[in-house]
């Protein structure tokens, strides 16, 4: 109920569409009941009046009836047209609001989900519920005003007769009601079934490159022939009792029928109901039969809707847990000096300390290094700067000020970030770097990647600056990747730098360009470097070794070399 409640909630806007859809779907469904009516008077009137006044009587009757379905005519466009947009701006709004609200999910939200299951809520839960938002109020609506309408005129007419037809329908009900039940089954298996295809073909396609150098394509074949396979036996279910569902509702369409033909005869022939009437019969039956299969399958409709409207409000109704203080305020003027007080962290799902008590302090436009062993926390340490995580204990200030105090907007723009693992986003490499700072004049995009050593590469592609990129840019090396990333980096020109391993895996020819291009980039700008490779941060002006929780060595190069421990070590292995 409370679902419901919040599920109504979305209707608001279209209020106004809601109600006139009601008001046309309840037309549509008078009309259809008044037919059997009118034929019904006119039947009478050719057993019991004479031909001139039956002819009388058919010019009216046309007209009623011509502005009846003129009427019903634009009532039907109404509620297929503008009651499905009312559904699809139900759709909008609410894939909005889940885009909106994922992106202001933080790191640890990502930590946990994965994209799928993510993408499945933008696309098929929010497709299912706005079938059930459209076509749930309105089939509910016209299948009860049909059913009990055609109900009330049938007993009107000859009570005998409908009580029949009413077991017959309470009967329907149940068989339609189970037979659904055990369809839909298979229908939730089914939708499992194409997940599984799917997320084998998006395995495979994502790790083609991986599947053709170890030319294990049979092998790859086999697990999506599995999966493939398993669709079909669970389509066969599906359709088995789709089978059953629908033969059995004609057989109950056609014992109605029979019911009528056979008891209604023996009605007539004892003089309990007149032989117009059976004709109406007749035709209420067809008007009766369909609104209850829609009833049933309603159940598992909303059944459908509100389960995915659960798995949307799931996400929405989950609190970011990186957002602004109140009291937050703009970081200005940055000179760049960071310091990290006895900090500790561990990750929100495992109460293992990552750090524990870290504590250095980088005045500004300086920078360190952090070395260490794989796990040790080096990542971890950096991210805690930009707040994609907040720490557990401690402090980390900016030019004195808390993070946590500084609006995350300004707190970020002001820190750039190169990773080893670069994004590149679908488009041109023009679009790319300028994702450094939208809006950039091209002047500014050329001058950052003069200054990434990229501008001469990308000069020499036939599109230049308008070249695609693929996608994550895969038409690129990785040094060039690279190098785009730091050309973004430049052109946002933040105060604060983390260089997180951005060296690593390239060949010695890219990493001097990458080299030269990061120092000139660290210039005067306060910076944190993640560096597997000793070399390239030997000029840094203080080396932390990070190891067991915390810092275990500290100093430049010399005197870490001078102290003869882990840093010593690695120095001696490299
Ligand atoms: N998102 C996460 N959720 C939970 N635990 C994490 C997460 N990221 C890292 N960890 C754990 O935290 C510890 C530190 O990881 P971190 O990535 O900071 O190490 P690192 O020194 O940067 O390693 P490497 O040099 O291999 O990149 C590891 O034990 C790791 O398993």
């Amino acid at each position: 109920m409370h679902t419901l409640k919040k599920f109504v909630k979305y209707y608001a806007p279209y209020r106004t569409v809601f109600f006139l859809d009601l008001i046309c779907a309840a037309i549509i469904s008078l009309v259809d009941l008044a037919f059997p009516q009118i034929l019904r008077s006119l039947t009478k009137t050719l057993f019991t009046e004479d031909p001139s006044q039956i002819l009388g009587a058919l010019l009216p009757i046309g007209l009623a009836l011509l502005v009846m379905y003129i009427i019903q005519t634009f009532c039907k466009y109404y509620v297929s047209y503008q009651g499905h947009m009312m559904g699809a701006h139900m759709e909008r709004d609410m894939r909005q609001k889940l885009f909106d609200h994922y992106e202001r999910l933080s790191f640890s939200y990502y930590d946990q989900n994965n994209s799928g299951q993510m993408m499945s809520k933008l696309v098929s839960d929010l497709f299912d519920i706005s079938e059930f938002a459209h076509h749930g109020p309105e089939n509910l609506f016209i299948s009860v005003i049909k059913i009990v309408g055609s109900f009330t005129f049938l007993f009107l007419i000859n009570w005998r007769l409908a009580i029949p037809l009413l077991v017959m329908v309470v009967f329907m009900l149940i068989f339609s009601y189970k037979q659904n039940r055990q369809m839909q089954e298979t229908f939730m298996d089914n939708r499992r079934k194409i997940g599984d295809v799917n997320s084998s073909l998006q395995d495979t396609l994502a790790g083609i490159r991986v599947v053709q150098s170890f030319a294990n394509e049979k092998i790859e074949r086999e697990k999506f022939e599995k999966s493939n396979e398993g669709f079909l036996v669970s389509k066969d279910a599906n359709y088995h009792c789709m089978g059953s569902f629908m033969s059995g509702n004609l057989f109950f369409q056609g014992m109605m029928y029979l019911i009528t033909l056979v008891f209604g005869g023996w009605l007539i022939a004892h003089g309990k109901m007149e032989a117009a009437d059976l004709a109406m019969y007749a035709l209420y039956i067809g008007i009766f039969i369909s609104p209850i299969q829609i009833l049933v399958e309603l159940t598992e409709m909303m059944q459908k809707g509100l389960s995915g409207f659960r798995r949307f409000l799931d996400v929405v109704e989950t609190e970011p847990e990186i957002v602004n203080a109140p009291d937050a305020e703009p970081l200005e003027n940055v000179k760049g000096e960071v310091e990290y007080k006895n900090v500790s962290f561990h990750y929100s799902d495992d109460d293992t300390p990552v750090l524990d008590r870290v504590s250095f302090k980088i005045p500004a436009g300086r920078s360190i290094a952090l070395v260490g062993p794989s796990g040790s926390g080096k990542t971890t340490i950096c991210s805690l700067l930009p707040r994609f995580y907040d720490v557990t204990g401690g402090v980390i200030t900016i030019d004195g000020q808390d993070v946590r105090k500084l609006t995350l907007e300004s707190l970020r723009s002001q820190i750039g970030l190169v990773q080893q693992d670069v994004y590149l986003f679908c488009g041109s490499i023009r679009e790319n770097i300028a994702y450094g700072k939208p809006g950039a004049s091209m002047e500014e995009i050329i001058d950052a990647a003069k200054k990434a050593n990229i501008h001469e590469f990308i000069m020499s592609l036939p599109d230049g600056y308008d070249s695609f990129v693929g996608e994550r840019g895969t038409r690129l090396s990785g040094g060039q990747k690279q190098r785009i990333s730091i050309a973004r980096v430049f052109l946002k020109n933040p105060p604060i730098l983390i260089l997180d391993e951005a060296t690593s895996a390239l060949d010695n020819e890219s990493e001097r360009w990458i080299q030269q291009s990061l120092e000139e980039l660290a210039k005067n700008r306060t910076t944190i470097t993640i560096a597997h490779r000793l070399s390239t941060i030997r000029n840094a002006d203080e080396i932390l070794v990070v190891a067991n929780n915390g810092i275990a060595e500290r100093g430049n190069h010399d005197e870490l070399l001078e102290q003869g421990g882990i840093y010593a070590h690695y120095y001696e292995m490299s």
